[in-house]
């Protein structure tokens, strides 16, 4: 598998397609977000399985986000999320099915992928993860690959932009290394910004963030929302982005078991100290309860 993964926390090798578009304003990284076919959705995956060793982690999964879309995709640990949004970009293989972004078979033609149309944020990755760089210097990384080995004048007002995008312009030229989880976050989210991507997968934003960063993120993704720009995140609960989420995908045992309204978590599960490390029972639904009030997030 050599599909370039974008937006990812490390800096995109030089095989990754990025082709940043032309810069924007300095003020403004964000443009609104180019239209797409009402045929080609920017994630479609169609009977997609995936397999781990003899272990099937996705089991025909066909889930759609079509343009300017927030949708969340929810379920309980270990039920196949992040192997979802991984198959999406191409990090791990597919076994049958396919996993399409704007129209395109990842697993098949990664290279006619428009990368630069997407804005990846892996699950809890740290931006320091060692390596000594500035918060400028990590976004600045999601504008290299594709033979850019270097980011140039306009890239740096981009990459400034969308630090300020996050709440972070004030510290641009600051070792990531100090910053708080939640601020690091943000700044992998910038770096996916950055791209001015027309959709944006995230892998459980909010895991471990302080409050601030949460309604800072929530706010972000608010300002996106309204330029058009389609979002997959994945969630436990929807917490700050209730009142964003139009339509969630729930996965259990790696299949879909609801596409429609935002349900109403199970008792419990959207307290933010809930432990979602627990078994779950699959009996039937209780006569008393709407289907919805089953889901378990
Ligand atoms: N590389 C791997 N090899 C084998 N099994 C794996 C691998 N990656 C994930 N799995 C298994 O696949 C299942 C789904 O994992 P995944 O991380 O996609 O779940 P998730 O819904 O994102 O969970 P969480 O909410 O805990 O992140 C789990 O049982 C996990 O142990």
């Amino acid at each position: 598998m050599s599909a370039p993964v974008p937006g990812s926390a490390a800096p995109a090798s030089p095989a990754t397609p990025t082709s940043p578009a032309a810069p924007t304003s300095p003020a403004t990284p964000i443009s609104p977000a180019t239209p797409t076919s009402a045929t080609t959705p920017p994630v479609r995956a169609r009977g997609l399985t995936v397999r781990m060793g003899a272990s099937t982690i996705l089991h025909g999964v066909d889930v759609a986000v079509a343009d300017g879309e927030m949708v969340a995709l929810l379920g309980a640990n270990g039920s196949g999320k992040s192997t979802l949004v991984k198959a999406l970009v191409g990090v791990v293989p597919v076994a049958t099915g396919r996993a399409e972004l704007f129209g395109v078979d990842v697993a098949t033609a990664p290279r006619r992928v428009p990368w630069q149309r997407v804005g990846y944020v892996p699950q809890r990755v740290s931006a320091a993860s060692g390596v000594p760089a500035t918060a400028l210097e990590v976004v600045e990384s999601g504008l290299l690959g594709g033979g850019r080995l270097r980011v140039g004048r306009a890239g740096r007002e981009r990459a400034r932009a969308a630090l300020a995008e996050v709440g972070l312009a004030d510290r641009a030229g600051e070792s990531v290394q100090i910053f708080s989880g939640g601020q690091q976050q943000r700044v992998l989210i910038a770096r996916a910004l950055v791209r001015d991507p027309d959709l944006l997968l995230l892998d459980e934003p909010f895991a471990g963030i302080d409050q601030a960063s949460k309604e800072s993120l929530a706010g972000t993704l608010a300002t996106l929302h309204g330029r058009g720009t389609a979002v997959l995140v994945v969630l436990h609960e929807l917490g700050d982005l209730a009142g964003l989420i139009e339509r969630a995908v729930v996965l259990r045992h790696g299949r879909v078991v609801h596409d429609g309204a935002p349900p109403h978590p199970a008792r419990g599960h959207d307290d933010p100290a809930h432990d979602h490390v627990h078994p779950h029972a699959d009996e039937a639904p209780r006569a008393h309860e709407a289907p919805e009030l089953r889901v378990e997030l």
